[in-house]
């Protein structure tokens, strides 16, 4: 039996966890999809959705409203079970809290004239990019996972291979609908309630329920055409990766770095006219994991160029989860397997929190690292050397994004406009003697050092003062003190601390 495994039952249920995936959740996750698909097929179809949609944001303020006749005594969230959501942690605050059901889950309106979407927050990113491209309409930052929401990524934060042009999410976002404590409706913009408008992105649902949200819209293309460049050596890896970031010309930018030296950096455009021998679609069933194919082109390093599908371009890392999925289902890359069984995958992230037994959890809370770090690009070299120090995981995935100076919790210290990178580490440390706490915590303190930023939705080991000092409160305190948030909702650090979560 390996070392680190209390009991047998434990090393089997953890190294054989692919047979109960295999036979049990890929079916559901595939049943799971194709009841959306259809639902949301027939509401398309019928438009439905807009017609309904006032009606069930009435019914949030009907609850709303029911929470304050019952003396306000705890806080709220909303119902949306913890297991859904795109984070390894359930959160605690959803067994005590009055739980809001805000069941809005569809697409408005796509306002061709204005070039802006108009969606409810639990629209996901495979529902967005399905309904928007066909229609040659894409979101200018669509980030990658099928199952991440608007919601979601307003309240938290968003990242795409195309945030070094636009920015994050929430800077893609026009307007926001919210339903406050007060239960009033309140839409937002930068113009009118802009208090409000920059403290929403980063709030993790603290200021009001989110009803609705404007997404600016760009034309797509049929393929990205996505040149694939190797490169050897710590110093390249940093110059050649800030180089082609600052590129305007670059629509999409990421690179994954297999190790200290070698990476292979990714840019793309979006093109109609592909060469027909160079086209791979990357999302088909039977190819090759897309960190896999990039590893290929790695080991044969030289550069190469090929023509994605945009849909497949924009859910790249689905398949595979990122490359968590190989810790899952160690054959899933596999060419038979691939074949055979290939168009089941990837087995759906709520379904595999949902049956992750204590034992799982235990393993990856202490010998698995889920982070996403955002710092200056100018000093990526320096922490990329810190992180393997610390934790040593490969690969890591580096995506560049502009951060402009706004107000709100997250902006460049420097007061201007600046490109930063997220480095974000998925998978098992490598350093020996890896303390979850311990190291985490340095690489906390020296990300708040270089003022960079921690996604929400990872664990975080800081202090409240400490994420305070993180993230700059100013503008959410007022906010939160003149919506009368105080009362109805618990600060950001109290739903995503450890404590919150379990
Ligand atoms: C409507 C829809 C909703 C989805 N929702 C989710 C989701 O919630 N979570 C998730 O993980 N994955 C979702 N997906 C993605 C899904 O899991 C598969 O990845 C996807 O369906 C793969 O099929 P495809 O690439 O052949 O579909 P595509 O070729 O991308 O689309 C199939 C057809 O559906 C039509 N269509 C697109 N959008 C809509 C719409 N809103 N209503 C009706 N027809 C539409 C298009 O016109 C297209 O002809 C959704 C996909 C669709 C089409
Ligand atoms: N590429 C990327 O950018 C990726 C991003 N992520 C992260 O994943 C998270 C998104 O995951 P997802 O599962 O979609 O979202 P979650 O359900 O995890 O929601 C995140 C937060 O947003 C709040 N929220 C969501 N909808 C509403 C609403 N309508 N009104 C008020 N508050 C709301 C939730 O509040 P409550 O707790 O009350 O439910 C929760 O605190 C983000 O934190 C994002 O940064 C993860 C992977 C990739
Ligand atoms: C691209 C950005 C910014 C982030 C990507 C993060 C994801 C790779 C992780 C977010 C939540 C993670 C979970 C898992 C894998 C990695 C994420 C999708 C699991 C599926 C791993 C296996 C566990 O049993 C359940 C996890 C749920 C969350």
């Amino acid at each position: 039996m390996d070392k680190g495994y209390d009991t047998l039952t434990e090393y089997i249920l953890i190294k054989y966890r692919w047979a109960f995936v295999c036979v049990f959740l890929l079916p559901i996750s595939l049943f799971y999809d194709l009841w959306f698909y259809f639902r949301n097929w027939i509401v398309f179809k019928f438009t439905s959705a807009p017609k309904q949609h006032d009606k069930k944001v009435k019914y949030v303020q009907k609850q709303i409203r029911e929470w304050g006749d019952h003396g306000k005594n705890n806080y709220m969230c909303t119902a949306r079970p913890g297991w859904q959501t795109v984070c390894f942690r359930l959160p605690k605050y959803k067994n005590t809290f009055t739980k809001i059901e805000v069941n809005l889950v569809d697409i408005l309106e796509v306002d061709v004239k204005n070039k802006v979407v108009r969606v409810e927050p639990l629209v996901s990113m495979g529902q967005l990019s399905a309904t928007l491209n066909p229609l040659g309409w894409t979101i200018p930052v669509l980030p990658e996972i099928d199952d991440l929401t608007v919601g979601g990524l307003v309240m938290g934060t968003g990242i795409e291979s195309s945030s070094h042009k636009f920015g994050l999410f929430q800077h893609i976002c026009v307007s926001y609908e919210l339903v406050l404590s007060d239960e009033s409706l309140v839409k937002c913009t930068k113009e009118d309630n802009s208090d409000l408008f920059y403290s929403v992105p980063w709030s993790y649902g603290t200021l009001g329920m989110l009803t609705a949200v404007e997404i600016m819209m760009v034309p797509a293309k049929k393929y990205v055409k996505i040149t694939y460049l190797p490169v050897i050596g710590e110093e390249n890896i940093a110059k050649q990766f800030t180089a082609v970031s600052t590129d305007k010309n670059n629509e999409f930018v990421e690179a994954i770095a297999y190790s200290e030296y070698e990476a292979v950096i990714m840019t793309g455009v979006q093109t109609d006219n592909a060469e027909s021998d160079k086209i791979n679609a990357i999302g088909k069933w039977y190819k090759p994991w897309f960190f896999m194919h990039v590893m290929q082109i790695l080991k044969i390093n030289s550069t190469v160029t090929e023509y994605i599908p945009l849909r497949d371009y924009y859910h790249r890392h689905t398949r595979s989860i990122f490359w968590e999925l190989q810790d899952i289902i160690p054959f899933g890359n596999n060419k038979f397997f691939r074949l055979l069984l290939g168009w089941l995958t990837p087995p759906k992230i709520s379904l595999l929190k949902l049956t992750q037994t204590d034992a799982i959890k235990k393993l990856y809370s202490n010998n698995h690292v889920l982070q996403d770090m955002l710092v200056p690009i100018a000093i990526l070299k320096n922490s990329l050397n810190i992180f393997r120090e610390t934790c040593n995981v490969y690969p890591v995935w580096l995506c560049p994004f502009i951060l402009p100076y706004n107000p709100g919790m997250v902006y460049p210290k420097s007061r201007k406009e600046t490109l930063y990178v997220d480095i974000g580490l998925y998978g098992v440390p490598k350093v020996k003697n890896f303390r979850a706490f311990e190291d985490m915590k340095k690489i906390e303190k020296y990300v708040t050092k270089v003022n960079g930023f921690q996604m929400l939705y990872a664990d975080t080991n800081m202090t409240k003062e400490e994420f305070r000092k993180m993230f700059d409160h100013t503008l959410y305190d007022k906010v939160r003190r003149k919506f009368k948030c105080e009362e109805a909702f618990p600060e950001v650090y109290d739903k995503v601390s450890r404590a919150a979560r379990l």
